[in-house]
């Protein structure tokens, strides 16, 4: 309405203004209006169906009459012409302002804007305006009419619409929550039939209200068979088949359209002629016991957990036997006549209640049951008998297989650690290594729930393994430097090869030295690497961190681990074989090169920490440990230092000093510091040794 009511003030006020301008301009012109008295009176303006407008001006041709009978009028005449002139300006430019606004009007009926036109749109054909829109000099005419007649062809359509084209999937929540109602209203019809059939549970008082239940359930079946059930779309060598014809033909070519068509045959029109209480008419509603079925299996194949759906199934059918032979006793204590002899129910208490117990009591054979007394009595005996032995001992087996099935990885679990634990008990390991052990399969219990998390999918194609990995593993490789910036196909190739393990608090996932044969992404958890000392940490990595590459990249005399890396918490972490790393890399060598860099600045830092380390040690230990006065110094200092002896004895038989002679220590014998630093000396240059095999 809103939007009417703008567009009207939008087309309306601009031919008001040329109106008021009209009278304005007549009413400065000694000449009649064109409005006023014979003007008004025999101008006609005439709007056809196209919008066009035809005007019929009776007094121009009355004043040409006037002006061949007396020609004195001249002056008269004159002004006459220049009315007419001016009259039909006036008309020309209002039908220019109808035309404008007849189309404007036009097209806004072709193009309703509204959202849920836009939308549509993109789906129904453009609605188009049945009638052309009759346009009338009124303005409410022109604007609501065609408005209206738009809405409800555009309802009308849309309705059309969705009966006419709309495809059910049958994974979608559409169907699934329809199949719920159908297989109530299929459960309704298989319980209650041979309840209100046996039992006297059907009175003239409660009648209308059974019977609006079964009509309702009637009115689903026959809704499902009309509607829903040729809409249900189906693969068809590898493809969705979605046209509504074959959609049709295949419900009319299966076996549950004929089991539907059946199941609503209208045999309860039998009433009129056997009476209403006459309930087992009702039974083709049976045959459709089919959807039942069917919405078991769907919800089977759509819940993560479809243990518990499939262990109620079976015991609905448990209950549904146990329903029936209760119903056939109580029939048949009615035709032996209710409390005849001792078998047959004794008509006291509530009678469904009771033939229930009797019905289990027989079917499980649980209890003690009446014994039979006539020969008919023995054979409906022995035909529950049967039914308990052979029907019950397959359902409850279905239930242990459910049951066994459900809980299969955890039964598989418990054996491998209690033949691993049995295992190490016979080899009398140490207790710590035990616990380590059960530790390591509790806490990959816990998160993983499987063993074996790797060999899971291996069923899959290869493309949907990766599809999967990428999105399990999507939240740690977001965070992984080295593949947020590599090729995304590389991401994919190595996403796959990426193996799950768990480590211990405390276990040492590198050793410095080892041969390195994998690198490592961290998942959760967090590891340290470790420096010199086994307090000393140089960095601690955590979750979508790498480590253990350095070894791997092939980089010329780097082959071995360059630090020890130690589980801090429970870590759990994926492993790339170098195998994998390579054969990945080899394709990608931007991603080769950021490894190699990152390799480089981790072993500068390393140098550095280490070179600073070894400056903190000369700093803290200035002075060596006390010299011991050996052999050789104490001879030295009792020969004279210009002797031959001494010389001999401090150059050997070159008889001069080699080099530097101010860092001879014997020739300065009495010069402390030089003895004193010895150490320091001894120390840096080992130091400067490490230094520079660790950068090799
Ligand atoms: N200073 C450091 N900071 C972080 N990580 C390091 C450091 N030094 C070594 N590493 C990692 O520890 C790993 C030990 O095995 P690699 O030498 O194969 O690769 C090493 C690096 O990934």
């Amino acid at each position: 309405m809103e939007n009417i009511y703008r567009f009207k003030k939008r087309m309306v006020y601009p031919e008001k203004l040329s109106l008021d301008q009209v009278t304005d301009k007549s009413s400065t012109t000694a000449a009649s209006s064109w409005c006023s008295g014979p003007l008004e009176r025999y101008t006609k303006i005439d709007i056809n169906s196209d919008s066009t407008i035809r005007v019929k001006s009776a007094n121009v041709q009355s004043d040409a009459r006037e002006k061949n009978r007396s020609p004195s009028l001249e002056n008269v005449a004159a002004t006459t012409t220049a009315n007419r002139q001016f009259i039909q300006d006036r008309i020309r430019h209002l039908v220019d302002a109808f035309s404008t606004r007849a189309q404007a009007a036009r097209e806004r009926i072709e193009t309703p804007a509204t959202p849920s036109s836009i939308s549509s749109r993109e789906t129904i054909e453009p609605t188009s305006v049945p009638h052309k829109p009759k346009l009338s000099t009124s303005e409410t005419s022109v604007e609501v009419v065609p408005q209206t007649k738009t809405k409800s062809n555009f309802v009308y359509k849309n309705i059309k619409y969705v009966l006419d084209n709309k495809i059910i999937d049958p994974n979608g929540k559409v169907y699934i929550t329809w199949m719920s109602i159908a297989a109530m209203s299929v459960m309704y019809n298989a319980w209650v039939i041979p309840l209100r059939s046996t039992f006297p549970y059907q009175t003239p008082q409660n009648r209308p209200v059974w019977m609006a239940f079964d009509y309702i359930a009637d009115f689903v079946y026959f809704i499902d068979m009309i509607l829903i059930q040729p809409r249900v779309k189906y693969l068809h060598e590898g493809f969705w088949v979605t046209d509504m014809a074959q959609l049709r033909h295949n419900y009319i070519k299966k076996k549950a359209f004929k089991l539907d068509l059946i199941s609503l045959i209208p045999l309860d029109l039998l009433y009129f002629v056997l009476g209403p209480d006459r309930v087992i008419l009702r039974f083709p509603r049976f045959f459709k016991l089919h959807t039942f079925r069917e919405f078991f299996s769907f919800v089977d194949k759509l819940l993560a957990n479809p243990y518990v759906i499939r262990i109620t199934r079976t015991l609905m059918y448990m209950m549904y036997l146990i329903h029936l032979n209760a119903c056939a006793y109580y029939a048949f204590s009615d035709w032996q006549g209710i409390g005849s002899n001792n078998f047959v129910f004794d008509g006291v208490n509530n009678a469904y209640i009771k033939c229930f117990y009797f019905a289990t009591k027989t079917a499980t054979s649980i209890g003690k049951n009446p014994k039979p007394t006539q020969e008919i009595e023995y054979m409906f005996m022995t035909f529950s008998w049967l039914m308990g032995v052979f029907v019950f001992a397959l359902l409850i087996g279905q239930i242990r297989d459910i049951i066994s099935t459900a809980t299969r990885s955890k039964t598989e679990y418990r054996k491998l650690v209690d033949e691993t634990l049995e295992y190490m008990r016979r080899l009398n390991l140490p207790q710590d290594m035990q616990k380590r052990v059960q530790m390591w399969f509790n806490y990959t219990w816990e998160t993983q729930h499987t063993l074996d998390e790797n060999n899971i999918m291996d069923c899959l194609p290869h493309k949907m393994k990766t599809d999967i990995a990428i999105n399990v593993h999507i939240h740690t490789l977001s965070k992984v430097k080295l593949f947020a910036d590599c090729d995304e196909a590389l991401r994919r190739e190595l996403v796959l090869q990426l193996k799950s393990v768990i480590y211990l608090p405390g276990d040492i996932i590198c050793k410095k030295g080892d041969v390195g044969k994998e690198m490592y992404i961290i998942q959760s958890g967090k590891v340290q690497v470790i420096g010199r000392t086994e307090n000393e940490v140089l960095a601690t990595l955590s979750e979508g961190s790498v480590f253990g590459e350095i070894s791997l990249l092939g980089i010329p005399g780097m082959n071995r681990r360059t630090a020890d890396v130690r589980s801090q918490g429970h870590s759990n972490l994926f492993v790339l074989s170098k195998a994998d790393l390579n054969s990945a890399l080899s394709h990608y060598p931007e991603a080769q090169e950021l490894l190699n860099k990152k390799a480089k600045m981790l072993m500068k830092k390393n140098a550095a920490l280490e070179r600073k380390h070894n400056a903190m040690i000369i700093i803290d230990n200035p002075t060596p440990p006390p010299k011991q006065a050996k052999l050789l110094d104490t001879v030295l200092q009792v020969v004279a230092p210009d002797s031959k002896t001494n010389r001999l004895l401090r150059y050997g038989s070159r008889g001069k000093p080699r080099g530097r002679p101010e860092n001879d220590r014997f020739k300065y014998r009495n010069s402390l510091p030089s003895i004193k630093n010895y150490g320091s000396i001894e120390r840096t240059f080992q130091t400067k040794v490490t230094v520079h095999r660790t950068m090799s």
